[in-house]
């Protein structure tokens, strides 16, 4: 199992109170069935476990030694067998029964578990992922997409394992141990402290151990990583070690991220091949010296301190019951070591169950059935999280069926005044509206509903083309294919082997960056919103495809009011009014020719565009220069 995400949300779990006792809390009590069965059977099984050797001793003290009469603590004498070879066969009986329901309950108890553990991790896996679809945008901004992944598979999968193994065999262990240390101190205390001697000693080596090693096997596991890595880049860059008869050097970095592996492996493997011979060892030594007192006391009377009298079947009896206890003791080590690394698991659920939802809905907010796409900013700031401000008192009014072009030079803000509108962020000051209506206000299902956005990099999910363009809308056929000809897509669909059964993957393999783009612009067509957001969406293609992509997007901003973010001005030359952005404010605003006279920030980025560099005045190129170095 990875560890890379230990440290994820290190701070914020400390936060999280008794996640163990919310797990239990949480998802125990809709399982009632499953888990009761599971405890009653933890409980009782053990307790049946003691039963064989308790029956044995009674066979060689009553029926092979003589030594004391045939008795059993609470079963009336009136059930007990007069003839001896009844009372063996009564004995062997009840051997056999105890067995077979030690096996039943075993069977039961795993049932339980088993049951339980997979439910939960069914329901804490669609739970968190619920909860982590409804966290804001910047949540996810700082977060590895693996290390999330990490949560919904190793931490859910760690607690299933939790929930299937560890409670039970605890209890198990548990009762074992109580039942078998009360019926030696019962029988013989004092042989039976030397029995149980060993077996604290099993439980702190077998911790010890697993402490030890387990930081090892993940440097072990680092290491390996790098070498991993350098094999990768070494393979894909074959080429270049040839061209550059780098082999001898390449070898050398290969071995020395090797033998760091090695050594780093053997720091580990030197402790796992000491660890099951020391086992053996305390456990055998342990059974020895039960044999030795018990045998010494059996033959000439208690030895050294020991008093009073032990019969041969108390000595056989405390014999197995050291070899029954000494497994599960060394096995409680090792489970009480992994708990540490359940909690940290849990803790990791909890800290994302308890995230607050930075883009609350309100209880009262209203769905917005089809919008007439009227937007007003009013006096907007926004800054990112321990960002800057990077939105500045804007303020800007968009009547229905505009379009309108965002422009300015790289980070001014265009892209994060859009994320505004579809409130994937908050803004911090001011307020936008869609007719009128705070976005606040709105629900986000008809906020988000109302608004299509075609970004610089269409993502294509896993499935068809077909699932593709109807993405989560419930669609015809002709509807699809409706829309994938207004996007100048059907063409190119129809030309496939599966035609609009093609299956693409996330990079959309098989397919170019302006087909995927268009695919993007049919799904567009298809939801009808009424306000568009280009974000860039012509950047990734040649000018042949760009011109397919455009006639396309004529078809998908007809009548709409749209936004259109671009960095070649070409693309939103024709518009109706064309926002200049600056260090997150608005600097300037009109129609391109009226821009152009300005002759300001549009008017000089329109210069660079054409080639005109020569025209730029010195401040412009001074500014630019700072801009890229900041
Ligand atoms: N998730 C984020 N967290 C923190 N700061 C961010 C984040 N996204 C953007 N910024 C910062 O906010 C500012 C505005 O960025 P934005 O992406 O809106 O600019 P842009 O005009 O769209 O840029 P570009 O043309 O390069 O896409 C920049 O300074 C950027 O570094």
């Amino acid at each position: 199992m990875p560890d890379d995400h230990e440290e994820l949300f290190i701070e914020e779990r400390k936060e999280v109170s008794r996640p163990m006792f919310r797990l239990f809390s949480r998802y125990g009590r809709k399982y009632p069935f499953p888990v009761g069965i599971a405890l009653v059977s933890n409980l009782i099984s053990p307790l049946l476990g003691l039963a064989p050797a308790y029956l044995l001793a009674l066979a060689i003290d009553a029926l092979f030694t003589g030594e004391r009469p045939f008795a059993l603590p609470v079963l009336p004498a009136a059930y007990i067998p007069t003839s001896t070879n009844e009372k063996l066969l009564f004995i062997f009986g009840l051997i056999l029964g105890a067995y077979t329901l030690n096996a039943l309950l075993t069977w039961f108890g795993s049932w339980g578990w088993a049951k339980f553990a997979e439910n939960v991790q069914h329901a804490l896996r669609t739970d968190v992922y619920d909860q982590m679809q409804r966290l804001g945008m910047a949540f996810f901004a700082d977060k590895q997409t693996g290390e999330l992944m990490s949560i919904l598979t190793s931490d859910v999968n760690r607690l299933e394992g939790f929930l299937n193994g560890w409670v039970g065999r605890i209890l198990n262990i548990l009762v074992q141990v109580a039942g078998v240390t009360f019926v030696m101190m019962t029988i013989n205390w004092q042989l039976g402290l030397v029995a149980l001697l060993p077996a604290p000693f099993l439980t702190i080596i077998s911790y010890g151990f697993i402490q030890t090693v387990r930081p090892k096997y993940r440097a072990a596991r680092g290491t390996f990583g790098d070498l991993a890595a350098r094999l990768e880049n070494n393979l894909s860059g074959i080429a270049v070690v040839k061209s550059f008869t780098t082999e001898p050097f390449e070898s050398k970095r290969v071995k020395e991220a090797s033998d760091s592996h090695m050594q780093a492996r053997w720091a580990a493997r030197r402790w796992s091949v000491r660890f099951g011979p020391g086992l053996t060892l305390i456990n055998g030594a342990g059974f020895a010296v039960v044999l030795l007192v018990g045998g010494w006391w059996l033959l000439f009377g208690p030895p050294l301190f020991f008093s009073g009298t032990v019969s041969m079947g108390t000595v056989v009896m405390f014999l197995q019951y050291t070899r029954q206890i000494q497994g599960p003791m060394s096995q409680a080590g090792i489970l009480l070591n992994n708990y540490e690394r359940v909690k940290a698991s849990a803790e990791r659920v909890f800290v994302l169950m308890d995230h607050p939802v930075t883009i609350p809905e309100q209880d009262e907010a209203i769905d917005l059935d089809a919008t007439n796409g009227h937007i007003a900013f009013s006096n907007v700031s926004f800054a990112y999280p321990d960002g800057e401000e990077a939105i500045t008192n804007v303020s800007f009014t968009v009547s229905s069926g505009e379009m309108i072009g965002l422009v300015g030079p790289t980070g001014s803000g265009k892209s994060t005044l859009m994320k505004l509108l579809m409130r994937l962020y908050d803004a911090d000051e001011g307020s936008i509206r869609i007719d009128r209506t705070n976005i606040r206000n709105i629900s986000l299902h008809s906020l988000r509903g109302g608004i299509g956005y075609v970004g610089q990099e269409p993502f294509l999910f896993t499935g068809t083309i077909e699932e593709n363009i109807a993405y989560g809308m419930a669609a015809s056929e002709s509807e699809i294919i409706d829309a994938a000809t207004r996007a100048n897509a059907d063409e190119f669909i129809t030309d496939l082997e599966d035609g609009y059964e093609t299956e693409v993957g996330q990079r959309g393999d098989r397919l170019s960056g302006g087909q995927r783009q268009r695919i993007a612009i049919a799904r567009a067509i298809l939801k009808d919103p009424e306000i568009i957001i280009l974000d860039e969406a012509t950047s990734h293609v040649d000018n042949e495809t760009e011109v397919l992509i455009q006639q396309s997007l004529e078809e998908l901003i007809e009548d709409r009011t749209t936004f259109s973010i671009a960095h070649r001005l070409s693309t939103v030359r024709n518009a109706d009014r064309i926002i200049v952005l600056e260090d997150g404010a608005i600097v300037e605003q009109g129609p391109h020719h009226e821009l152009l006279a300005n002759g300001d920030l549009y008017a000089n980025l329109w210069r660079v565009q054409i080639g005109e560099i020569e025209a730029l005045p010195d401040e412009f190129l001074e500014e630019t220069t700072a801009r890229d170095r900041a």
